[in-house]
């Protein structure tokens, strides 16, 4: 009926035209949904990126931007639409910026954005390429990139990689977020072809000042206080040059004190720096009064103190004396414990037992093997029952052979918190005897050894670090004194003052690894800028100390093993009873050293520089004793050979009358004769034919040695 109704309404022309454009509507919807099909099933890339992207923030609770429809765009069309978008104006090197400085330039600056805007822009950098670059030599950058790469990943597109292995002239080009995690060397380190490339391109005039506007970066810089007026010098320039060749920094530069607590510094930075690329609301913060952002920045920490000291003086103009903020307020600090909780964790992982807050023991590889056999240049009875520690496990030194890797803390004196020698004492003689206690079953440990091991008898005083910066050296080697435990220290020849004030030891040692200033430096990388004449004060005062004294010299290949006649010219300076040759141990070096095994000399080559050495130095010295397992050579003062036999062992007992007796003695009042075997050119060269050599069945054919320290 209605039909009939709705005919008789209706010419026969309109009906026609309804019924064509009914068809036409189903013929568009069923080619448009046969598309999509086949656009989704030739390329899954090709999916919509922004619904993907909406999914996942729905998933993470990420505050919503507004939806838009499924555009169908190849990852490519996708990254140049999103740099156009982003290539916003400005924002670089000044502190004013906020954090996205995409879009719309200025205004972003002032933070004069809608509460809707900086959202949307900000979401468009999560779906964009961050690339983390990280610079490092002992790790410390790659694990923090690590921790943020991880914190970007499910939130974006990121990657991360190794500055080194990365193209300069890329750089010009990149248009992606840049995030560098990079650590300071002032020796040849792991940033040194981008740091040259970025300076030779700041301040080449050809080039344009906005070559790098594409870029929008972030840089944490990883350093050592210790190094004073150099600290994070790289990561501070880098951030620098980068502001200055026009790419945007999104975040200030953060710096990360191997000194204090450098994984903190580092959390606090990647909070804010995640915060602030995901959450720009949190950007408006980033001002000289913001906690975050000064607790990281040295530099603008010491802004905001003057700021408030200005503050404070301002406020007290009104009659009253004028006392300044941090007389006023700055409670006495107390100084900080050495050893961090992540140095704490990196030392443990290497073997070493820290003591209290700055000092360390290690079973020795020589104790070890001194229970079934082994050797140590003067510990010529008990070496099995040496205690080898440290009361400073921080050093002056990077030497590139430290077999500490470059792990533990640096300083030019003493400047932590001080643990009593009494403690030092107890404590490492408790561990010491724990980590003996452990080696109960390991093959090849004699049992008369074993039992005697828990009677400690020496102390070697020369494992990591260096132990004459501990302020109480003096009372800690009375303590072993007291116990008869002889003493062994090793010293770096950098602290003048410090050898001066050292009282009587067994035996005294000075590195000396190198014959220039130019090697030593490149040997011992020191932090001191007076080195060298520091080096010649600590020889001119050993000559001075009327004691039992040795000159260590480590040889590295490539490094010192030339300029003999500037050794001589050493040893006649600080005219040291012995000199003990040996050649440098390879434990695995890599991070902050460059070492192989190339770099270590055969133990013929240790001899042909003994050979040259000892005859330049005339008939005041002769070769005495060697080892070769160990690739050592002793070089002795001629008056060590009495009645036409060396006497370049210890008379431990005879020490210790000595030193009880109050009276003046020297180092030859208490030396014991050589015995055959350890002589030069002996057949045994230097083994203990008492001693069974124990090979474990994987190590036999292993020519890699093992031991060393300072
Ligand atoms: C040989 C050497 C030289 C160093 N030079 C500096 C320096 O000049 N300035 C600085 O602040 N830190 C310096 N450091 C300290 C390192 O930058 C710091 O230990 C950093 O945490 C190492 O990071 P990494 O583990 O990623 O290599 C130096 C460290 C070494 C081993
Ligand atoms: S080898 Fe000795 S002096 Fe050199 S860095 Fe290591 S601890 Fe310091």
């Amino acid at each position: 009926m209605l039909l009939g109704y709705f005919l008789s309404l209706w010419s026969d022309y309109q009906v026609l035209f309804c019924c064509f454009m009914l068809a036409g509507v189903v013929v568009l919807y069923i080619s448009k949904h046969k598309k999509t099909r086949l656009a989704n099933k030739s390329n899954g890339l090709e999916q919509t990126i922004e619904a993907e992207y909406i999914d996942k923030k729905v998933v993470q609770g990420l505050p919503t931007v507004k939806e838009k429809k499924p555009v169908k765009s190849s990852p490519k069309r996708i990254k140049s639409r999103l740099v156009k978008k982003t290539s916003g104006q400005a924002c670089n090197g000044s502190g004013e910026q906020a954090a996205c400085c995409s879009g719309n330039g200025e205004a972003c600056c002032k933070n004069e954005l809608s509460e809707e805007s900086p959202c949307t822009i900000t979401k468009e950098l999560t779906r964009e390429l961050i690339k983390i670059f990280y610079g490092t030599q002992t790790r410390t950058a790659k694990y923090f990139a690590q921790q943020l790469y991880e914190s970007f990943l499910d939130r974006c597109e990121c990657s991360m990689m190794d500055i080194i292995n990365y193209e300069t002239e890329d750089f010009l080009s990149e248009s992606a977020i840049c995030i560098f995690i990079i650590s300071t060397y002032n020796v040849e380190g792991p940033l040194d072809w981008f740091y040259k490339w970025l300076e030779d391109t700041r301040y080449d005039f050809r080039v344009d000042k906005q070559a790098l506007s594409k870029m929008r970066f972030a840089v944490f810089g990883l350093g050592d206080s210790a190094y004073g007026e150099q600290f994070c010098t790289q990561p501070r320039n880098i951030d620098k040059w980068l502001g200055q060749l026009g790419a945007k920094r999104l975040y200030p530069l953060g710096e990360g004190d191997k000194g204090s607590d450098q994984e903190k510094s580092f959390e606090s930075w990647q909070l804010s720096l995640v915060n602030v690329l995901f959450d720009p609301s949190s950007a408006t913060n980033i001002d000289l009064n913001n906690q975050i952002y000064d607790s990281f920045t040295p530099k603008l920490q010491s802004a905001r103190k003057s700021k408030e000291e200005e503050e404070f003086v301002n406020k007290n103009r009104n009659g009253q004396p004028k006392r300044s903020l941090i007389e006023q307020e700055t409670p006495i600090k107390e100084p900080k414990e050495m050893v961090t909780p992540m140095l704490r964790k990196s030392l443990t992982k290497q073997g070493y037992k820290v003591v209290g807050s700055h000092s360390g023991v290690k079973i020795c590889r020589w104790t070890k093997s001194a229970q079934s056999d082994g050797f140590h240049f003067g510990l010529n009875t008990v070496r099995h029952r040496c205690l080898e520690t440290t009361p400073s496990l921080a050093c002056s030194n990077k030497c590139v052979f430290c077999w500490r890797h470059h792990t533990n803390p640096v300083g030019k004196e003493f400047i932590w918190k001080v643990d009593p020698p009494e403690m030092i004492f107890s404590e490492c003689l408790d561990n010491h005897y724990k980590m003996i206690k452990q080696m109960k079953g390991v093959p090849g440990i004699r049992a008369d050894r074993f039992q005697e091991a828990f009677n400690v008898r020496h102390c070697a005083l020369s494992l990591v670090g260096e132990p004459i910066l501990y302020p109480h050296i003096n009372e800690f080697v009375k303590l072993l004194h007291d116990k008869h435990i002889s003493s062994f220290l090793v010293c770096n020849a950098q602290h003048p003052s410090r050898l001066r004030a050292l009282d009587k030891v067994t035996q005294l040692y000075v590195s000396v690894d190198a014959s220039t200033k130019e090697s030593l430096k490149k040997i011992d990388r020191p932090l001191f800028k007076d080195f060298w004449e520091r080096f010649l004060e600590c020889l001119d005062i050993l000559s001075q100390k009327g004691q039992r004294t040795v000159y260590r010299l480590t040889l590295v290949k490539d490094y010192n093993t030339e300029e003999i006649a500037n050794y001589v010219e050493l040893v006649g300076r600080g005219k040291p009873d012995f000199i003990e040759v040996k050649g440098v141990t390879y434990c695995g070096y890599g991070g902050a050293s460059k070492l192989t095994m190339a770099n270590v000399p055969y133990h013929s080559e240790v001899i042909s520089f003994v050979d040259q050495l000892n005859k330049n130095l005339g008939e005041t010295y002769e070769v005495a004793a060697e080892h070769s397992h160990s690739c050592s050579i002793l070089i002795a003062n001629s008056k060590f050979k009495i009645n036409n036999q060396w006497h370049t062992w210890i008379d431990y007992d005879k020490f210790f009358e000595l030193l009880e007796s109050g009276e003046h003695f020297t180092s030859l009042d208490y030396v014991a004769p050589t015995p055959d075997w350890a002589l030069f050119g002996s057949p045994e060269a230097g083994f203990n034919p008492e001693d069974q050599r124990f090979y474990r069945k994987s190590k036999k054919n292993n020519n890699s040695v093992k031991n060393g320290g300072c």
